[in-house]
C-alpha cells in the first residue's frame, strides 16, 4: 500500500517537474529573447540574448557550494514549495517592468537580476528535488523513471516550449492583429513560466507530502553546524570509490561534450560541408542522447550498471576521437551519433546510480556538487575549446579521394576523447563491481540476456591447483606426486577431482560416465557436469582454500569448455556462463595442462586395461577438438597456465610443476604467515 502511494506520488511529482521543465525552457528561450527584443541594434541585441543566457549559469559558483547542504538540512518538501513561490513572484515581475513604464536599460536590467535570482534559487530546489525523488520510487523503478523524466525533460519539453513560442509568434504575424504590450506572444510565455512554478509549489505542498519529513538519519546530520555538514559531504564524495567515480565520469562526460559544442562550427567547416552541417551535426547528436537513454537499457539488459556507466564514458570519448579523425560528412554523423549515445546511457546510468545508492541524508549534497561542477566543467570546456579552436591555423591534407583539414579542433577532439577515455577508464575501475569478470565477455553475455556474475566474495588463504589434459595425459600420476611433495613439506593439502569428489558427485559421475542406453544429451551432461562442480566447490574446494590448504584438482572448468564446449560443439560462451555460474567465479590460481597427443593418451588409457568411459569412447575427431581447446585456453590466458609436454618422463614434469608452484606458494605464505610450513 505504502509502495503504491509513493509511486502515486512520483506520478504526480513527474507532472509538475515536465510542467516545470516546459515553463522552464519556454522561459530562458522567451527571456532572451525579451531582452534583445528591447534594442533595434543587432549588436546590443547579440549581446542582451546572450548576457541573460550566460547569468543562468553564473550562479552555481555562488550559492552551489551551500545548496546542498540546505537540502540535506531542511524540509525538502518546504525548501521546494518556498522556492517555487519565490520564483512564482521574480519571474512573473520580468514581462510587468516594461508595462509600469521601466526604460528598455532597466527592463533587461531587471530582466538579468531576476534571472540571476531565480537561477540562484534554483540550485536549492534542484537538489532538493534530486534528493526527494528516490524516496518515492522502489529501487527497482528508479532507472525507467529517470529514463522517463530525462526524455521529458531534455528531449520533449524544449520542443514543446520552442514550438509553442514560434507558433504564438507566427500566428501573431499572419493573424496581422495587433495584441497589446502585456500580451505578446513573449510576454505570454513568461507568464507561462511563472506560473508553472506556482503550480509546481502548490502540487508539492498538497498533492505530495510523502516528500516532507526527515528521516532520523538526516534528524542526526542536521545536529551539526551548516560547515561541518559541508565538509561532511566532500569527505563523504571523496572518500567513497563509487561516488568519486562517478563524480568524475561524470564531469569527464561533460568535459568532452563541452569540447564537442566548443569546435563544432570550425569542425563543420574543416569537413567541408557547409554550415547546415553545424546543425545536422547538432542535431544528431541530441538524437544519439535520446536513442541512448530510451534504447539504451533495452538492449544491454542485466548488464552491471557500474560497468555500464564506466563504458558509456569510452564510447563517447572514443567517438568524439573518431570525430577527430572523420573525414567525411558521414563518418561525422556515425560518430556524432555514438558521441550523443554514450553520453546518454552515461547520465541514465550516473543519474540512476546517485539516485539507487546515495544514502538519503547525503544526497541533496552529492546532487549539488554534481550540478555545480557539470555548469562549471561545461561552461569551461565550451569557452576552452572555443579560444584554443580560433587559435590554430589549419592545412589541407591529401588522402587520395578525399582531402581533409588537419585543425586545431582535430587536434583538440582527438586530446579531449583520449582524456575522456582515460576518465572512463579510472571511474570503471573505481566503480568495478564485479572485478576480475572480462569486460568484454561481460558486455556480450548481457546483450544475449546472460551477463557473467560476479566472483562470491570470501576470504582465499589456501591456493589452487588444477590439472587439466585429454584422457591419460598423466593428471592422475601428477596429482599424486605434487601433493606427496607438498605435504613432506608440512602442507595441509586436499587432492580432489571432477567429477565425483563428493558423494553427489560420485553419482553424477556415474550418469554422465556409465555406458548406457539412456545416456544424457549433449546440454544434460553439461548440466550434470555443472551441478557436479557446484556442489564440489561450495562443499570442498571453497572451505579448504578458506583454511589455507592447497587444494591440487584432477580437473575444473576448462574440461567442460574443452569437452562439452569443443568437443560436443555446445557455445563456448554458454559453457563459460554456467561454470562461471556454478562456480561462482572462482578461478584456479595455476592450471597445469598436460598436453598430450590424444593416440598416445588413449593408449595409456588402454593397456590400464579397465575399459574405456563413455567419453573416452568418443571419436578421434572429438579427442583432437579438446586437446585444442585446452591449447587455446592455455594461449588465452598464459600467466595462469603451465603448459606442459605430457610425453615427457613423470619426474622431470613433476618438478617443472612444484618449481612453477613455489612462487605462489611464497606469496600466500607472506600474506597468511599462520598457515606457512614451519
Ligand atoms: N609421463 C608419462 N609417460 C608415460 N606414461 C605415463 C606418464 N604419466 C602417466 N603415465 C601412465 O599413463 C597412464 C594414465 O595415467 P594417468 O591415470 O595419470 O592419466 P590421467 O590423465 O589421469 O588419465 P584419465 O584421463 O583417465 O584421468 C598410467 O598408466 C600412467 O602410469
Ligand atoms: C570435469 C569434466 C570431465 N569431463 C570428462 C573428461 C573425462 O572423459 C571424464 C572424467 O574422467 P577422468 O578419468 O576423471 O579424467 O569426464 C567432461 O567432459 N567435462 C567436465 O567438465
Amino acid at each position: 500500500m505504502r509502495s503504491v502511494l509513493r509511486l502515486r506520488g512520483f506520478r504526480r511529482l513527474w507532472l509538475v517537474l515536465a510542467a516545470a521543465s516546459f515553463g522552464d525552457w519556454i522561459g530562458i528561450l522567451a527571456t532572451g529573447l525579451f531582452a534583445s527584443a528591447q534594442f533595434d541594434n543587432p549588436a546590443a541585441q547579440g549581446a542582451a540574448f546572450g548576457g541573460t543566457i550566460a547569468v543562468r549559469l553564473l550562479p552555481a559558483l555562488l550559492l552551489g557550494p551551500i545548496a546542498g547542504v540546505i537540502a540535506d538540512r531542511f524540509d525538502r518538501r518546504y525548501t521546494m514549495v518556498i522556492v517555487d513561490l519565490l520564483r512564482f513572484v521574480i519571474y512573473l515581475s520580468i514581462p510587468l517592468v516594461p508595462l509600469f513604464g521601466g526604460s528598455p536599460g532597466l527592463t533587461v536590467a531587471w530582466a538579468t537580476i531576476a534571472t540571476f535570482l531565480g537561477e540562484t534559487i534554483t540550485l536549492i530546489w534542484i537538489p532538493a528535488k534530486e534528493a526527494a525523488v528516490p524516496n518515492l520510487i522502489p529501487k527497482s523503478r528508479i532507472e525507467i523513471s529517470n529514463q522517463l523524466t530525462l526524455i521529458t525533460t531534455y528531449g520533449i519539453t524544449p520542443i514543446l516550449a520552442a514550438l509553442l513560442l514560434s507558433a504564438l509568434t507566427a500566428g501573431l504575424q499572419q493573424s496581422g492583429a495587433s495584441l497589446p504590450d502585456w500580451a505578446q506572444p513573449v510576454q505570454i510565455a513568461l507568464y507561462i513560466n511563472a506560473f508553472s512554478r506556482l503550480a509546481t509549489a502548490i502540487v508539492v505542498f498538497f498533492g505530495i507530502k510523502e516528500i516532507g519529513g526527515k528521516s532520523a538519519a538526516r534528524e542526526q546530520a542536521a545536529e551539526q553546524t551548516l560547515g561541518k555538514q559541508f565538509t561532511a559531504g566532500w569527505k563523504y564524495i571523496g572518500s567513497t570509490p563509487m561516488v568519486r567515480g562517478l563524480v568524475v565520469g561524470i564531469f569527464g562526460a561533460f568535459a568532452a561534450g563541452g569540447i564537442v559544442i566548443g569546435a563544432a562550427r570550425t569542425y563543420a567547416v574543416s569537413l567541408g560541408a557547409g554550415e547546415a552541417a553545424f546543425y545536422l551535426l547538432f542535431g544528431t547528436i541530441f538524437m544519439g542522447l535520446a536513442l541512448g537513454i530510451g534504447l539504451g537499457p533495452m538492449i544491454v539488459r542485466d548488464l552491471s550498471r557500474r560497468r555500464w556507466f564506466g563504458m558509456n564514458i569510452v564510447l563517447a570519448s572514443g567517438s568524439v576521437m573518431f570525430l577527430g579523425l572523420a573525414f567525411h560528412l558521414s563518418m561525422a554523423l556515425v560518430g556524432a551519433l555514438l558521441v550523443g549515445a554514450g553520453a546518454g546511457m552515461a547520465f541514465l546510468a550516473g543519474t540512476t546510480l546517485l539516485y539507487a545508492e546515495i544514502a538519503d541524508e547525503l544526497r541533496g549534497r552529492v546532487f549539488a556538487v554534481v550540478q555545480i561542477g557539470v555548469r562549471m566543467v561545461l561552461l569551461l570546456a565550451i569557452t576552452l575549446s572555443g579560444v584554443l579552436v580560433g587559435l590554430g591555423s589549419s592545412r589541407r591534407v591529401d588522402l587520395g579521394a578525399f582531402s581533409v583539414d588537419v585543425s586545431a579542433t582535430r587536434v583538440l577532439l582527438l586530446v579531449g576523447g583520449a582524456i575522456g577515455i582515460w576518465v572512463g577508464i579510472g571511474s570503471f575501475r573505481q566503480m568495478d563491481d564485479k572485478k576480475g569478470v572480462p569486460v568484454l565477455a561481460d558486455l556480450w553475455g548481457s546483450l544475449r540476456g546472460r551477463p557473467l556474475s560476479p566472483a562470491e566474495s570470501f576470504v582465499q588463504a589456501g591456493v589452487f591447483v588444477v590439472f587439466e589434459g585429454g584422457e591419460g595425459a598423466g593428471k592422475s600420476t601428477q596429482v599424486t606426486l605434487l601433493s606427496e611433495a607438498l605435504r613432506e613439506q608440512g602442507r595441509d593439502v586436499v587432492v580432489t577431482r571432477e567429477p565425483g569428489a563428493t558423494d553427489l558427485g560420485s553419482r553424477i559421475r556415474g550418469l554422465v560416465l556409465n555406458k548406457v542406453e539412456d545416456a544424457p544429451s549433449a546440454r544434460a551432461e553439461a548440466l550434470l557436469y555443472a551441478a557436479d562442480r557446484a556442489h564440489h566447490v561450495a562443499t570442498v574446494v571453497r572451505p579448504a582454500l578458506s583454511r589455507g590448504a592447497v587444494v591440487v584438482s584432477d580437473r575444473y572448468v576448462d574440461s567442460s569448455l574443452a569437452y562439452q564446449g569443443a568437443g560436443r560443439t555446445l557455445p563456448v560462451q554458454e559453457i563459460s556462463w554456467l561454470s562461471s555460474w556454478a562456480t561462482g567465479g572462482l578461478k584456479p590460481n595455476l592450471v597445469v595442462l598436460l598436453d598430450v597427443e590424444p593416440g598416445v593418451g588413449l593408449t595409456r588409457v588402454d593397456s590400464r586395461g579397465d575399459g574405456a568411459d563413455r567419453l573416452e569412447s568418443e571419436s578421434r575427431a572429438f579427442h583432437e577438438r579438446v586437446r585444442y581447446a585446452f591449447l587455446d585456453l592455455a594461449a588465452a590466458d598464459p600467466k595462469r597456465y603451465l603448459v606442459l609436454d605430457a610425453s615427457r618422463p613423470v619426474d622431470e614434469l613433476a618438478t617443472a610443476v612444484t618449481t612453477r608452484l613455489a612462487g605462489l606458494l611464497s606469496e600466500v605464505d607472506e600474506a597468511y604467515p599462520e598457515n606457512a610450513p614451519s
